[in-house]
């Protein structure tokens, strides 16, 4: 017990200021939140945890489904966020003057699947918000929870460089989930409270590409056996895969996701409020490494990304992680990316074969 003592009497003094408690902004200014996909598993429990924070002026709510009654159910908590909401044809309304945008719209893993396997189903969604994003709110940070994660973000950067609006330190995939299940179960396994671990998780999100760094864990880790440390990031990498057969079919973890990605909106609203210091792992455009994606921590600013923190350092089996990771998380790039195109050249052909249509025919056909 006494380890544990001494292992935390060595925290910084400022620590405490520095927990990840969900609301630590200093509210001086006021955002426009949107979330899209609101009415859903995630998005619920995520706008009752938005509406909660003092950064947010304006909370809007889209999905395809009537998000009508969840609106008026939280516009009743007694916080000053202002909710809407926005029909399914109303997306851009939704975006219009957003600061961030949280997309929790797609479905869920079944039993059996595996992330990419959403992406038939979650890639026209993504492009979707992408598109209206591209044309309401440009510098707008657009962070996806949407799975496949790997996937979605490369083919949305992949789609807004076509669009020309493509600011690499403006795209999200949320990891943060993986933080806080490092932490839960590292916390655990330390008997400590969870939130005072500190640890960075890199690659993507998906079984092995999620690399929590057990070796720059803090507090340290007590000697602890190889294999028992293997199991803990296996346990780390599997989590959703053990939230999801738990569920036995009816979908994947939504609440924990919830208070992750209102742990990471909250981060980009401090950073855009210029608050120093603020710090997570996020899947984003990148060349800290070979590939052009990958998850890293970074300090977030007014303007989303404000540096890139790059690989931390590994021990030399970490290292070996990493490079068995890379061609799983290549194949699920190339797959964005692929998509993005294939989308693209669809449009384009819908568009062209449009314009065939002789005047009058394309009239009548649009009454
Ligand atoms: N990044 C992560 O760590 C993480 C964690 C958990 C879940 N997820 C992913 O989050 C997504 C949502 O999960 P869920 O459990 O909330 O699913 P859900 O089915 O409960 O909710 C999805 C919502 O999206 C809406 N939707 C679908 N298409 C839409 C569109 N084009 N525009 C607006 N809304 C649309 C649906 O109507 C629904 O309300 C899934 O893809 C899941 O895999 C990611
Ligand atoms: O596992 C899933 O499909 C959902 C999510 O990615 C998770 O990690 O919980």
């Amino acid at each position: 017990m006494l380890g544990h003592v001494a292992r935390l009497s060595k925290l910084p003094l400022n620590y405490l200021q520095n927990r990840g408690g969900i609301w630590t902004g200093r509210g001086e200014r006021n955002y426009k939140v949107t979330v899209v996909g609101a009415e859903g598993g995630i998005g619920q429990p995520l706008s009752l945890l938005l509406k909660q924070n003092p950064l947010i002026e304006q909370l809007a709510l889209h999905d395809v489904i009537e998000a009508k009654g969840v609106a008026a159910d939280l516009s009743h908590i007694c916080t000053p966020a202002e909710v809407s909401h926005f029909r399914s044809e109303e997306l851009l309304e939704a975006l219009q003057d957003a600061h961030v945008v949280v997309v929790a719209a797609g479905l869920p893993r079944k039993p059996g699947m595996s992330r990419d396997e959403l992406m038939a189903a979650n890639a026209s969604v993504a492009l979707t918000v992408a598109c209206a994003v591209s044309i309401a709110c440009p510098e707008a940070l657009l962070a996806f929870i949407t799975n496949p994660i790997n996937a979605i973000v490369p083919m949305a950067a992949e789609f807004l460089k076509a669009k020309g609006v493509f600011d690499p330190n403006r795209l999200f995939g949320i990891t943060t989930l993986d933080v806080v299940r490092s932490k839960t179960f590292i916390g655990k396994f330390m008997s400590i409270d969870p939130d005072l671990v500190d640890i960075p998780v890199i690659g993507g999100h998906a079984g092995i590409t999620i690399l929590p760094l057990l070796s720059q864990c803090y507090p340290k880790f007590p000697e602890a056996e190889v294999e028992e440390l293997q199991r803990l990031r296996q346990r780390i990498q599997e989590a959703g895969t053990e939230v999801v057969e738990a569920k036995a079919g009816k979908g994947s973890a939504t609440l924990s996701m919830a208070y992750a990605g209102a742990h990471f909106v909250n981060a980009l609203l401090r950073g855009l409020d210029d608050e120093e210091d603020v710090l997570e792992c996020a899947y984003v455009a990148s060349n800290v490494a070979e590939l052009p994606f990958l998850a890293t921590p970074m300090l977030l600013g007014p303007n989303g990304i404000k540096q890139n923190l790059g690989l931390p350092s590994m021990n030399e089996e970490e290292k070996a992680a990493f490079e068995e990771m890379l061609p799983e998380l290549r194949d699920s790039i190339q797959l964005g990316i692929r998509s993005a195109q294939t989308a693209m050249k669809d449009i384009q052909q819908e568009d062209n074969a449009s314009e065939q249509i002789p005047t009058n025919k394309r009239a009548s056909q649009s009454e």
